[in-house]
């Protein structure tokens, strides 16, 4: 996932940065205030060896239980802030998020382009700004009820799949949220299970983590080799580096050309191309041109940020059922009772149907799947309770350790959907996770109504019409199941895992062949 791949580099770079020039830039502190306090470090490499190196929440959640909720950390003078707890989080990244909403920059964001037109990636600031603007509008509350058409057309065709070659779940929720953020972005509809802009926008970003593996690229740690040219020996990286970025051009603008010619054909839809070319049509020349190609680059995020997270969140939902039967058929039973065994569930059941929505509540505060966020960075200097911030600081929020605070969620470990719910409703006193998994601030995830929309409907109809079990041998005997995630930096998603999916009611699946 793209997230994963550029927030991998954006961590792993300063760990490693071992150039010259990275000394030119150690920080010197400009207050008699101490930094937050960390574990002492080495001259010149500082905490190189006390940065975790896997599993980063885990790890750095024991440094917070040793050094307290901030903790600071240097690699050769970088400083990395660490925040351990929801309300720290709340007080920088919400209440000053003017100052904390800033990216950490990367060398190759800049040479690939990837900078003037993948949002998530760019610096606070005016082209960060414009181009928010857009998708935080197109994807409001209110907005999004415009693709509920879309997500009842996915999630239908995913149970057909379900009922066809459950086995191959995985490959099915894959194919159902490429086909939401293929629709919601351009409104295209995937042909076929090889479709053309699913392979480019995958293309796009195994590009992006090719760009980002870290240690790939020197000039990442040696900023300065960028002024090579491109013909010098030695500089074959910078030969590389461009045609990615033209690769990654061509793929951002053939995919918006697709969608305005199919427009152009006659196609009525509602996605955020449509509505961007027909604003443009009211514009001047070179203001359409401009908002056109802006809309091309946030067209291709909603793929790169929003498909591949809501699929890893679905899995996590397989996962848990499989192992949690009784939270299943509680859910199950609730779904009987609202909206009955002839028809499948609607977006106007959401509010009549607390259980489920408390599960999956559970399921993101469960696994969070974005554990450290995507990392922020200051941009001015700060204090806070006493301690000095440097601008410039990669401020990463531990969003695992916050939904697994035991104040907040006893018994933090068990997958208990009741904790959301008091006298058969959902209890407001309770944190809700959806605000600590989307991240915080200004940078928080813009997705999260949609996210949320999608991760109702597949849910609730999966579980009305199948039950998930653990998988069973030839001879129909239990087999163990674990719940495992993979520990990349960034992301963590569930390791490949079968089980097993069974219709449930004859009725739904007579409605399903339909
Ligand atoms: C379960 C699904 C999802 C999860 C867990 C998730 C989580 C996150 C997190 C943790 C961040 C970083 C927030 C921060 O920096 O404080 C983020 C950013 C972002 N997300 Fe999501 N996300 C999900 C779905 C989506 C969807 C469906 C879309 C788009 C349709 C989307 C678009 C974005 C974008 C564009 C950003 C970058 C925002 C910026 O830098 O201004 N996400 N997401």
């Amino acid at each position: 996932m793209a997230l994963d791949n550029f927030g991998t580099l954006w961590l792993t770079a300063p760990i490693l940065a071992v150039s010259v020039f990275a000394l030119l830039y150690v920080r010197r502190r400009r207050t008699a205030l101490p930094l937050p306090p960390g574990p002492p470090g080495w001259p010149i490499i500082g905490n190189l060896y006390d940065f975790p190196q896997t599993d980063l929440a885990r790890n750095l959640y024991e440094l917070h239980k040793r050094y307290g909720d901030l903790v600071h950390l240097s690699v050769f003078g970088k400083s990395t802030i660490s925040i351990g707890s929801y309300e720290v989080a709340c007080d920088l990244l919400e209440k000053r998020s003017a100052n904390y909403s800033d990216r950490p920059k990367l060398v190759i964001g800049e040479l690939t382009d990837i900078y003037h037109w993948n949002f998530p990636l760019m610096s606070y600031g005016p082209d960060w700004r414009a181009r928010r603007r857009i998708l935080h509008h197109e994807l409001l509350p209110d907005s999004i009820t415009q693709y509920q058409h879309y997500q009842l057309f996915v999630t239908h065709n995913l149970l057909h799949n379900l009922l066809a070659s459950p086995k191959a779940f995985g490959k099915h929720v894959e194919q159902a949220f490429s086909t939401i953020a293929l629709l919601v972005a351009y409104g295209l509809e995937p042909q076929g299970e090889e479709d053309k802009y699913v392979g480019m926008l995958r293309k796009l970003n195994a590009i992006g983590a090719d760009l980002c593996v870290p240690g790939k690229y020197v000039v990442e740690w040696l900023p300065v080799l960028q002024y090579l040219p491109s013909w010098l020996p030695g500089a074959g990286f910078k030969r590389e580096i461009a045609s990615k970025k033209s690769r990654m051009r061509q793929i951002t603008t053939e995919l918006w050309q697709a969608g305005k010619a199919h427009l152009e054909k006659g196609a009525e839809n509602d996605s955020l191309l449509a509505r961007v070319v027909r604003n443009a049509a009211s514009l001047d020349k070179h203001a359409a041109a401009e908002e056109e190609a802006m809309g091309a680059g946030i067209a291709t995020t909603i793929y790169t940020a929003g498909a591949g997270t809501t699929e890893s969140a679905t899995l996590v939902f397989f996962l848990a059922m499989a192992l949690y039967p009784e939270a299943q058929q509680k859910a199950q039973e609730e779904l009987d009772r609202v909206v009955g065994s002839s028809r499948l569930p609607d977006f106007s059941d959401r509010d009549s149907l607390p259980y489920v929505n408390a599960l999956i509540k559970e399921i993101l505060r469960w696994h969070v799947g974005i554990p450290i966020s995507l990392p922020h960075a200051s941009i001015q200097d700060d204090i806070y309770n006493g301690y000095f911030i440097p601008g410039g600081s990669i401020v990463i929020s531990n969003l695992w350790a916050f939904s697994k605070d035991p104040e907040v969620y006893p018994d933090p470990l068990r997958f208990y959907p009741d904790r959301f719910l008091k006298d058969g409703k959902l209890n407001e006193a309770v944190r809700d996770p959806y605000d600590i998994i989307f991240g915080f601030g200004r940078r928080a995830c813009v997705g999260k109504h949609l996210a949320s929309a999608s991760l109702f409907i597949t849910c609730a109809s999966i579980l009305h019409a199948f039950t998930i079990a653990p998988p069973t041998d030839e001879n129909g005997k239990t087999l163990p199941l674990e719940p495992k995630f993979t520990t990349n930096l960034i992301t963590a998603d569930p390791e490949k895992f079968e089980c097993d999916i069974r219709p449930r009611k004859a009725a739904l699946v007579d409605h399903l062949l339909d």
